[in-house]
């Protein structure tokens, strides 16, 4: 089988980053040495320790697709980049006809899931990439459809910390409100409480210092009317090392379905789990 060309948007950003070996590693990927990059970088080139990429900044990425393009046929594109990023990439990916596992949280969901009908490509997309938390959202949307209202009555908290530079509220956090509202329990977007200031996450949070720059906590509080019943679901990640294996999974999903003739289709992490 003929490797997949895989290009990595988003360097030199820190899951995109952390990807690179895992890539390297994998003899079914073929890494292409350039990335979609943002406006405000002013390198050219990122050299990690076994590869360099060209960095294509957003005013440069028409006039260098096409030669990437040829060079790397049947070409994935894995985006990692930023919230502001979301829309205007798959609007790019889906003229260009590139099939693309998007990463990236944020941005209007819905005009990006619409990109993804209106064109002649397939799409992975999810907030989290993460395989056992995507099993984990999987539990709750079968709750969540099966049993309507069974929290009803319940409060709720959400609580995420992550790094601070990261520019949003959790996606996964977001995803997961819907599900809570289809047990009953009427929460929005707005609730979720998040923190990004290192001092607490190390005192209060009890992140350790070394992750406090690569994180993502969260815990979902449900308390009965009285306080005499607690559920907690918490899961803590630290690093980014645990993304990896599922966008890996969600590319070679995406290949088969391609493949397949598969046109116009968004798929989800939960999509790529079940094969
Ligand atoms: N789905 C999942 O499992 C996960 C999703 N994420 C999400 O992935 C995204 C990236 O996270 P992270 O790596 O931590 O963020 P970083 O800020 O470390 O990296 C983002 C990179 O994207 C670049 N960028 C900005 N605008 C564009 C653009 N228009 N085109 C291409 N690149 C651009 C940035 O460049 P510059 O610095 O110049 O702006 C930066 O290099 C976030 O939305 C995060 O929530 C993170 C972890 C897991
Ligand atoms: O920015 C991050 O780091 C992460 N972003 C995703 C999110 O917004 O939910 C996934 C994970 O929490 C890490």
């Amino acid at each position: 089988m003929p490797r997949i060309p895989v290009m990595i948007n988003g360097l030199p950003g820190n899951v995109a980053s952390t990807l690179i070996p895992h890539l390297l590693a994998d003899e079914t990927f073929f890494l292409v040495p350039a990335s979609l990059t943002g406006p405000g970088t002013h390198i050219k080139t990122f050299h990690n320790d076994h590869f360099s990429f060209d960095l294509i900044r957003p005013s440069e990425r028409d006039s260098r697709i096409k030669a990437l393009l040829s060079e790397y046929e049947g070409l994935i594109a894995i985006d990692y980049t930023h919230p502001s990023a979301v829309n205007t990439n798959a609007i790019f990916y889906a003229a260009q006809g590139i099939p693309f596992v998007m990463g990236t949280t944020g941005g209007d969901r819905d005009a990006l899931l619409k990109t993804v009908s209106d064109s002649a490509i397939c799409a992975v997309i999810a907030p989290n990439m993460a395989k056992q938390i995507v099993g984990f959202q999987a539990m709750m949307a079968y709750a969540a459809s099966n049993f309507p209202g069974l929290f009803e009555g319940y409060s709720l908290r959400i609580q995420e910390s992550h790094q601070a530079g990261k520019a949003d509220t959790s996606g996964t956090a977001k995803a997961m409100v819907s599900h809570f509202n289809a047990l009953g329990i009427p929460f929005t977007v707005d609730g979720i409480e998040m923190e990004r200031d290192p001092e607490e996450q190390k005192k209060t949070w009890r992140i350790p210092a070394e992750h406090i720059q690569g994180h993502a906590w969260h815990t979902y509080t449900l308390s009965s009317p009285d306080d005499s019943v607690c559920f907690r679901f918490t899961h803590n990640i630290n690093g980014r090392d645990i993304y990896a294996k599922g966008t890996l999974d969600a590319v070679r999903f995406l290949k088969r379905r391609m493949n397949e003739t598969c046109r116009g289709r968004v798929f989800s992490m939960i999509d790529v789990l079940g094969g």
